[in-house]
């Protein structure tokens, strides 16, 4: 893709109040038919949350965005970002132009450093340290730490301020607080919160107690679709709809 390719499909169209808006996407993976037409946008500002039961395909939309759709399968529909058209570019032309991936299983390098870690994320030559040791002091303090020692919540804000260290357009952040320890749940969700003032979020969250702290819209994936999208206050706040769609009980937290 060419220079001039990649600032078209960036381009923000005026009057446009959402960033990303995905249309009628469908993901088949090795046979099986894992998203049917989903259908939802992202604001250009604040958290957007991608809610549903295990395995309805939340991960698989994240990857669809990113142009990360495996080899045996295939991704089709519409995908926008600021208006122009990205489902099919390849995946370091849209990390090139400001889509910023915090995958589920945060992927850090055991053996480096955290300040190593750090350094091998730089894309441009003004890393920006002041807003990741601003959110993260704790990575400051352990630079010279080895990342595989880290704890799960530590190894966690690692994992957001490589992505932090550099310019994003949207943040896709997959399940930042699974298998966190209920205090570490909250530091990482007040990083969130900070984190989602400096650029808007697509969060992939299953901790209903993360939800209410930060999620402006909802959208909840069933069966291959969107059964419910609206203010996530609302969702939260009707237990039975909770219920039905995610199986969990809204005034437990999770
Ligand atoms: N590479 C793959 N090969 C085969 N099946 C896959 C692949 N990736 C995902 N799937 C299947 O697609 C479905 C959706 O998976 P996905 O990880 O997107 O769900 P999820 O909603 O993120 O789940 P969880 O909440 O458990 O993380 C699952 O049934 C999963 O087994």
């Amino acid at each position: 893709m060419t220079a001039a390719e990649e600032r078209t499909f960036v381009a923000t169209p005026a009057g446009s109040a959402s960033l990303l808006q995905v249309e009628n996407l469908s993901v088949r993976i090795a046979g099986l038919h894992i998203l049917q037409g989903v259908s939802f946008e992202v604001a250009a500002s604040g958290v957007t949350v991608l809610l549903g039961r295990n395995g309805v395909g939340k991960s698989t939309t994240l990857r669809a965005i990113l142009g990360l759709t495996p080899r045996n399968g295939a991704a089709t529909g519409s995908i926008r970002l600021g208006g122009g058209e990205i489902l099919g570019k390849p995946t370091h032309a849209l990390v090139k132009a400001g889509l910023g991936f915090v995958p589920e299983d945060r992927c850090v390098f055991a053996g480096l450093t955290v300040a190593e870690n750090l350094r091998l994320a730089e894309r441009t030559d003004t890393p920006d340290y002041d807003l990741v040791f601003g959110l993260f002091p704790e990575l400051s303090k352990r630079a010279k730490q080895r990342a595989g020692s880290l704890s799960g919540g530590q190894q966690q804000m690692l994992s957001l301020g490589r992505v932090l260290l550099n310019p994003n357009k949207l943040l896709l952040i997959d399940e930042p607080t699974k298998g966190l320890a209920p205090k570490v749940v909250t530091e990482v969700a007040e990083a969130l919160e900070r984190a989602a003032q400096a650029v808007p979020v697509l969060l992939v969250e299953q901790n209903l107690a993360v939800v209410r702290r930060l999620a402006g819209d909802a959208v909840v994936i069933a069966a291959g679709q969107v059964a419910w999208t609206g203010p996530g206050e609302e969702l939260l706040a009707d237990p039975a709809l909770t219920k039905s769609l995610l199986a969990v009980n809204a005034a437990g937290g999770h």
